[in-house]
């Protein structure tokens, strides 16, 4: 299986998250999307190729142009203001207030994000806009013919909305891959977020929408991220009413647990008969990662990758989430020698 990897992601090198009232190393850091190139290419997967360059116009057919442009200036106008540290948001407009965009640069990023958790410098933009061509020649080569292909996305992009940063995400990569493979005439596509997190800005950007299929399994939002979104009762809005399916599942969660949802998942997805599937792949869900609590083995992503394979779709998989950072290479590339018949 080819990978698609750029070096730019080390552009996104930042000092802060904040967490449990500290500004701590953050959990997105450079050396998760290393870890697993240098699995990917221990275990000889295929070819590893660097990202074309595909502008701005698939980033804004799913995102708008002035979420867009903030995110390309906002480190400067935060510099401008004479910020002394790293750019994060810290004000929101709360229960009866307007959701009107400021001047000010801290009012404009509680504007655009919905957590704080997910610290801006100076290039942060270019690293985002990697992931996204990342994400979009994975998607080239897959309707070029290839079977699957694997897109080392870093920052990751699920739990970004069509104007809203956050949960370490900027442009969502999974959402613009299935939106590219819309408008290139595949009729009917489908997304699978198999990240521990529910892939809330994947639900929102199609959740009016029938033609892209949005589901994903996650934690309990009673109890983890994203907290306000996420719930079994959320099945889409519309005409996308029925097209969105959110799997709910409580602490220590083991694989012949969580398997039963990826089978009505399975089940789901062959009755939408989509003709491309976008995997937003966050290992997360594994049982020693640091910020989550589900008990999957290393083994059981083998498993997982036989599965989806057996959709018997051209497929992408988005590379999300995963922050037990010496395990994460194993378990990424898991995936896809599963998907490739390794048992
Ligand atoms: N105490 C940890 C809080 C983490 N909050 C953001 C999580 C984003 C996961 C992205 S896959
Ligand atoms: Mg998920
Ligand atoms: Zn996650």
């Amino acid at each position: 299986m080819k990978t698609v990897f750029s070096p730019l992601h080390a552009r996104r090198t930042v000092k802060t998250e904040l967490d449990g009232g500290l500004l701590i190393e953050p959990h997105e850091k450079p050396s998760r999307a290393e870890t697993i190139l240098a699995r990917v290419r221990n275990q000889a997967l295929g070819e590893v190729l660097e990202p074309e360059e595909f502008g701005l116009e698939p980033i804004k057919r799913v995102h708008t142009a002035d979420y867009v442009s903030f995110l390309e200036t906002c480190w400067d106008e935060w510099v401008a203001a004479g910020k002394p540290g790293e750019a994060i948001p810290a004000v929101w407009a709360g229960r009866g207030m307007r959701h009107r965009l400021p001047k000010d640069i801290d009012g404009r990023l509680g504007y655009y994000s919905f957590a704080a958790e997910t610290s801006i410098t100076e290039g942060t933009w270019d690293a985002a806009r990697a992931s996204a061509n990342v994400a979009l020649t994975a998607q080239k080569l897959v309707a070029g013919g290839e079977r699957a292909v694997f897109a080392l996305c870093r920052p990751p992009g699920h739990h970004a909305h069509a104007d809203l940063f956050g949960g370490y995400c900027f442009f969502n990569n999974a959402a613009i891959t299935a939106q590219a493979f819309r408008d290139q005439g595949y009729q009917r596509v489908a997304i699978l977020d198999v990240d521990f997190h529910h892939g809330n800005g994947t639900q929102a950007i199609f959740y009016n929408r029938s033609d892209v299929l949005t589901i994903s399994l996650h934690g309990d939002p009673d109890l983890v991220f994203p907290h306000f979104l996420g719930f079994e009762d959320e099945i889409g809005e519309g005409d996308g009413e029925g097209y969105n399916l959110n799997l709910v599942y409580p602490p220590n969660t083991p694989y012949s647990t969580w398997s039963q949802g990826l089978e009505t998942a399975c089940r789901q997805i062959e009755a939408f008969r989509p003709t491309a599937l976008v995997v937003a792949l966050g290992v997360d869900t594994f049982e020693e990662d640091p910020i989550s609590f589900f008990k999957l083995t290393s083994g059981d992503y083998l498993t997982l990758g036989k599965r989806i394979e057996q959709l018997g779709l051209p497929t992408v998989f988005t590379m999300e989430g995963g922050y037990d950072v010496e395990a994460i290479g194993v378990n990424a590339v898991n995936v896809m020698q599963g998907f490739e018949g390794k048992e």
